[in-house]
């Protein structure tokens, strides 16, 4: 990857390496655009095949938090952590203090949280070292960890997809196949269940399917098989890019409504299933309740402002649906647009000149 201009091409301001030769950190902290207010986005930690494959995922994940925030109002930029290991087997905690080092010096250009493979333990440890964490332990007046506030915004967002197909938004008889049962959905298929839903459940993990056939009564089928399930709803709850010439052509699916970023490998992808009239949930928008519930930490965290905030979530897809009937585009695009729109408006209405700029670290709700 020529990395100058890839990130010329989609407007990246910053891209920081950390190397930690003691604890074995290898960060890469992606910035993508800060015209909000400091980028926020979780940190993964995964096994990535190559140093361009971890690059190129911080790179893509920071730029849909941008879209994320920006979509879902908060007043933050875009941004996102890989480090490179396995969650399993490769931490330690001098790594997560080393990090939060680096973090700190950014001075707040970037603000972190968990993502896939990090947890509330790990965010405990960077916060030894830097403010500019969120999803710690509850003991520092954090929100603690987002996924289950991400799988009930996700649930929300389903129920406006389901309104927008099937014209009520009961789940009840719904048929859900869930790609990937980890923390996120876990919880939501504890919603699904409750609404009266029938689950299809599939993980690279036998365990976490093991747990939720136990608890939910969910159906079993391995991974490659998750796709061409007869059901009403898919629901990727796992990694990105899901959405691609191997697997479109396979979905009987009516919605596309799930937790996992960068659903869509191409957004021709985006196009193809929106002709297909399938009715998709762009991804930042669906899974932006994690988010929403950490940024609330910014101005101390009051869990029923956050939750009514993260409800919202089923008016911004309706919103987007709407866009796209009105516009006549697949309602990736109409996410995109209502995302750029905010930050074009944003930009111009902040853009005099001040001698002290106050800092949305320090604002009151
Ligand atoms: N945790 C959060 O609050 C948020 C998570 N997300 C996104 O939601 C997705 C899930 O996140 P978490 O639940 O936190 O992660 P997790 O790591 O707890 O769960 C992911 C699950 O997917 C499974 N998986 C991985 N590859 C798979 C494959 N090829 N087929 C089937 N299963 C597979 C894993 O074994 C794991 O159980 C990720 O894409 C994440 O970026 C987005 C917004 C917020
Ligand atoms: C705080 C996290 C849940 C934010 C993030 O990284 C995401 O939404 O993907």
């Amino acid at each position: 990857m020529e990395i100058f201009n890839y990130m010329e091409k989609h407007d990246y301001e910053q891209l920081v390496i950390c190397q930690d030769k003691t604890s074995g950190l290898k960060a890469i902290i992606a910035i993508h655009d800060t015209t909000l207010g400091p980028a926020l986005g979780g940190t993964r930690m995964w096994t990535y095949a190559s140093e361009e494959e971890a690059i190129e995922d911080a790179l893509r994940l920071a730029k849909g938090m941008t879209y994320k925030n920006a979509a879902a109002g908060l007043n933050l930029g875009g941004g996102k952590t890989v480090i490179i290991g396995d969650p399993r087997t490769d931490k330690n905690d001098e790594m997560f203090r080393a990090f939060g080092r680096f973090i700190e010096g950014l001075n707040g250009r970037y603000i972190t949280a968990e993502d896939v493979g990090t947890t509330e333990a790990d965010m405990d440890l960077i916060h030894l070292e830097t403010d500019y964490v969120t999803g710690v332990s509850a003991e520092f007046g954090s929100s603690g960890n987002p996924s289950p506030v991400t799988a009930f915004g996700v649930f929300k967002g389903m129920q406006a997809a389901a309104k927008e197909a099937f014209g009520t938004d009961s789940l009840e008889g719904k048929v859900v196949a869930v790609q990937g049962v980890g923390n996120v959905a876990y919880t939501l298929c504890e919603y699904l269940h409750e609404a009266g839903a029938k689950l299809i459940v599939t993980d690279i993990n036998k365990e976490a399917v093991q747990r939720a056939v136990d608890a939910f009564g969910a159906t079993a089928v391995e991974t490659d098989e998750i796709y061409s399930q007869d059901v009403d709803i898919f629901a990727p709850c796992a990694l990105g890019a899901i959405i691609n010439d191997e697997t479109i052509p396979q979905l009987k699916a009516k919605v596309i409504a799930g937790s996992a970023n960068n659903q869509l490998k191409n957004p021709e992808h985006g196009d193809l299933i929106h002709e297909m009239g399938i009715v998709y949930a762009p991804d930042y928008v669906i899974n932006s309740g994690g988010v929403i519930n950490v940024a609330d930490e910014l101005a101390g965290y009051n869990s029923e402002r956050a939750l009514k905030r993260v409800a919202g979530i089923y008016d911004t897809i309706e919103k987007i649906f709407a866009i796209s009937k009105r516009d006549n585009i697949p309602s990736y695009v109409a996410a995109d647009r209502l995302a750029e729109e905010r930050i074009a408006r944003v930009a111009k209405s902040r853009s005099q000149f001040l001698q002290n700029e106050k800092s949305v670290l320090t604002q009151k709700k």
